[in-house]
């Protein structure tokens, strides 16, 4: 952990932070988030559930109230994590939800809907995932690109046994597929369905803005057997793509052991908890495809064998940056050869959600990590280090919704 301060024990980045995003900032995309994405989100709670009206009107208050209304507080409930959030708050409440850290301000949006709907209370909600409608009909979108990938990912494992190892084209492929999983289609495969191994890479190269793929599959392949640790993002075809590397990790050797981080409980609509992972394999093991149910059967093996382990924690579904990790996180994932951060808000976590200078050299920010890191992210918010100059004055010429619209991504590795 190079260049990285300690200050009261925690690793901060080593250069001065600059300030946070907040919805305050007029015509951002941040405040058309706060102001309108977060209340249609509350409200397609109501939509998509049964609540009694009582939880349904608070849902509608708290609708209402992002967009000029205070911060309220959490009602009682028994969520581990109470206690914290009073903790995290502290500094906020009474002020505005547009004028306090938009990661502070969303993180805490999701906990409060789990509050109000009764997840943390003994009950008819309680542990109803108040998303599972939404994550229910994107599994069943995704069963084409599925049977695509397993049966893809059984012709590499079946390669790397015959040539004994691995090719690093097929470790790149499943980086690009676990970057993309949550908006891949039968689109990303070549226009040649017999090779699949050379899907669509050209539309992928030219929105990576940068790719350190080839650099990843060397430190993979450079000495078999690792831990690999990942921070994981969205349910759906973005979870299957991650436990399809992960399933090609461990059968082809480069990795003894892979650990899943997931979050304590549903967060961000479709991002996914240990329950959404068996889930999402007992969903696949319906299925008749041949290479999916031998994907489902390695899945069910390596879960069972302790070769693939999933772990939860609160850091994960707090509103902390990711140099704020506690200490029995930051000790565990120092057992990690890498770490995969998935996806725009762990992404958005790593940097603190601030606004750092798109220049700021990305490995000066995170050099706090214990351990080689590489983010997988796709651009869906205003927050990006590690781009040069030239690569910037592109962009603002060919999109200039480049940060936002999610059509854009980044294989940032640093050892
Ligand atoms: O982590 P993901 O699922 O990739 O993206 C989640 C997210 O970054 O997308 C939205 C920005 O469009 C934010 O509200 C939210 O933080």
């Amino acid at each position: 952990m190079k260049n990285s301060l300690v200050v009261n024990e925690i690793r901060v980045p080593n250069l001065p932070l600059p300030p946070a995003l907040t919805g305050s900032e007029v015509g951002s995309f941040t405040e058309y988030t706060v102001t309108e994405r977060m209340p249609a989100i509350a409200l397609r709670v109501i939509k998509e559930n049964n609540f009694p009206p009582q939880i349904n009107h608070k849902l509608e208050q708290l609708a209402a109230a992002l967009k000029t209304g205070s911060l309220q507080f959490l009602f009682p409930d028994e969520g581990v994590d109470f206690s914290d959030w009073e903790k995290y708050l502290q500094p906020y409440i009474g002020q505005r939800w547009l004028d306090i850290p938009w990661f502070v301000a969303e993180t805490y949006f999701y906990r409060l809907i789990l509050n109000i709907t009764n997840y943390f209370i003994p009950g008819e909600f309680q542990g109803l995932d108040p998303f599972l409608l939404q994550k229910t009909q994107g599994l069943e979108a995704s069963i084409d690109s599925t049977i695509s990938l397993c049966s893809q990912v059984q012709e590499w494992l079946d390669e790397a046994l015959a040539d004994g190892k691995p090719s690093k084209a097929s470790i790149m492929a499943l980086l690009y597929f676990a970057l993309w999983g949550n908006r891949v289609d039968l689109s990303l495969w070549s226009a040649f369905e017999d090779d699949r191994s050379k899907f669509d890479i050209q539309n992928q190269l030219t929105h990576l803005l940068v790719d350190d793929a080839f650099l990843v599959s060397k430190l993979l392949t450079k000495s078999p057997g690792q831990r690999i640790d990942f921070i994981i993002d969205n349910g759906g075809f973005e979870l299957i793509s991650d436990l399809c590397f992960a399933d090609f990790l461990l059968g082809s050797g480069l990795a003894h052991q892979v650990y899943l981080h997931l979050k304590p409980h549903p967060t961000f609509v479709s991002d996914a908890t240990i329950q959404d992972v068996y889930q999402t394999r007992d969903f696949l093991a319906e299925g008749s495809h041949p290479h999916v149910k031998s994907f489902t059967q390695r899945l069910t093996e390596n879960l069972e064998s302790g070769r693939l382990i999933l772990v939860e924690d609160y850091f994960w579904t707090s509103p902390l940056a990711f140099w704020e990790l506690p200490a029995a996180l930051t000790a565990e994932l120092a057992h990690s050869n890498l770490i995969v951060v998935k996806g725009d808000a762990n992404y958005r976590r790593l940097l603190g959600d601030r606004h750092w200078d798109f220049t700021t050299n990305f490995a000066d920010i995170v050099s706090y990590l214990p351990a080689p890191m590489v983010a997988l992210r796709t651009l869906k918010s205003e927050v990006v280090a590690g781009l040069t100059t030239d690569t910037l004055a592109e962009l603002g010429k060919v999109d200039p919704e480049w940060l936002t619209n999610g059509q854009w991504g980044l294989i940032q590795l640093v050892i």
